[in-house]
């Protein structure tokens, strides 16, 4: 049994479809990254999962019973799945510990210190707790956020643009910490995101939204590697598109798509296909090398400098 089935899911406004037919399930345990650019409908997905707003037409099951929508009852949401808002934050005025007692206020006491107890330890909050939400860092108030948002163990955790205010550095501990969170209360978990990096090393799968309509899903690794077309390959990452016309003239007719990562290319000094390098820069931990082979130009990478204008035998692999 799936632990979420969506079917033919729409949602306009005015004549505007911000979710347009879609359709997915997502298993206990699994973390569901959908990516795509502003205004692509995910909020207004994530709403609707979580009964905040009403669908037009579709349905949602969690755990084979229907989710019951807004219109259908008097509070909006559904006991079982927690959104985190992406302007959800903390209670200023209450120490990090008593704004995740908070969550658990209706609880008995002695299991709420030890819930508390463990939430902390796990976040690796413990060391704040007694601290103001203003006295800790942006990562740290962010995992409380997240931390209270699992408190009372949701069976599904919808975050929208969980790393949105975040820089790289603590962006990336963010995720370690969420992902070990997530996987050790077996919450099942969707998040959305503009940034397809936010997504890579943190979902088992990974959903292109672009108008409203999801594109594809699939693993990571397989989007990116088989994307379903141009705007699928150019949201995942960098790519050369290049015609079919082009990889017969060249002898590479044998690669599965039009779309060459930068990283499918590589020097091969023995290689028979020869390739100009036009400009170079320096990236820091590799360089980035526009080559042109006939007409064509590629971006591929390179640990080592190349000269502008010399001539390299080249490889793609597949
Ligand atoms: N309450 C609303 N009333 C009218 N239009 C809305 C409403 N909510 C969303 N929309 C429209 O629906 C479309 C999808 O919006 P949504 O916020 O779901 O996109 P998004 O992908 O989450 O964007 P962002 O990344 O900027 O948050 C947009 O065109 C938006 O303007």
């Amino acid at each position: 049994m799936s632990l979420l089935k969506i079917q033919h899911l729409s949602k306009s406004f005015e004549d505007k479809k911000a979710v347009n037919h879609i359709s997915f399930t997502l298993e206990k345990g699994e973390i569901l990254g959908i990516l795509g650019e502003s205004g692509s409908g995910k909020t207004t997905l994530l709403h609707l999962i979580g009964a905040f707003q009403e669908p037009d037409e579709g349905t949602l099951l969690l755990e084979n019973k229907r989710i019951t929508p807004p219109s259908q009852k008097l509070i909006a949401g559904h006991p079982d799945i927690k959104l985190v808002r992406q302007d959800y934050g903390l209670f200023p005025n209450i120490s990090i510990r008593e704004n995740i007692a908070y969550e658990l206020r209706y609880y008995e006491e002695n299991y709420r210190n030890k819930r508390v107890d463990k939430l902390l330890k796990l976040s690796r909050l413990d060391k704040v707790q007694s601290h103001l939400p203003r006295e800790v860092s942006g990562g740290e108030q962010q995992r409380a956020v997240i931390v209270k948002a699992i408190a009372e163990q949701p069976k599904l955790l919808l975050l929208d643009e969980p790393f949105s205010h975040l820089d790289a550095v603590n962006k990336r501990k963010l995720k370690v910490e969420i992902l070990k969170l997530i996987k050790s209360e077996e919450v099942s978990c969707i998040f959305v995101t503009h940034d397809v990096s936010d997504a890579y090393g943190m979902a088992d799968y990974l959903a292109i939204m672009r108008k409203g309509k999801m594109l594809q899903v699939d693993a990571p690794q397989k989007v990116y590697q088989h994307p379903l077309n141009q705007y699928v390959a150019e949201i995942t990452g960098e790519v050369n598109v290049v015609s079919i016309e082009w990889l017969a003239r060249v002898g590479l007719s044998n690669l599965p798509n039009v779309f060459i990562r930068p990283e499918q290319i590589f020097v091969a000094p023995e290689s028979n296909l020869k390739a100009g390098v036009v400009a170079l820069k320096f990236l820091g931990n590799y360089y980035e090398v526009i080559i042109s082979i006939g007409e064509q130009e590629l971006k591929m990478f390179s640990f080592v400098p190349l000269k502008v204008g010399e001539e390299i035998g080249v490889d793609i692999r597949h």
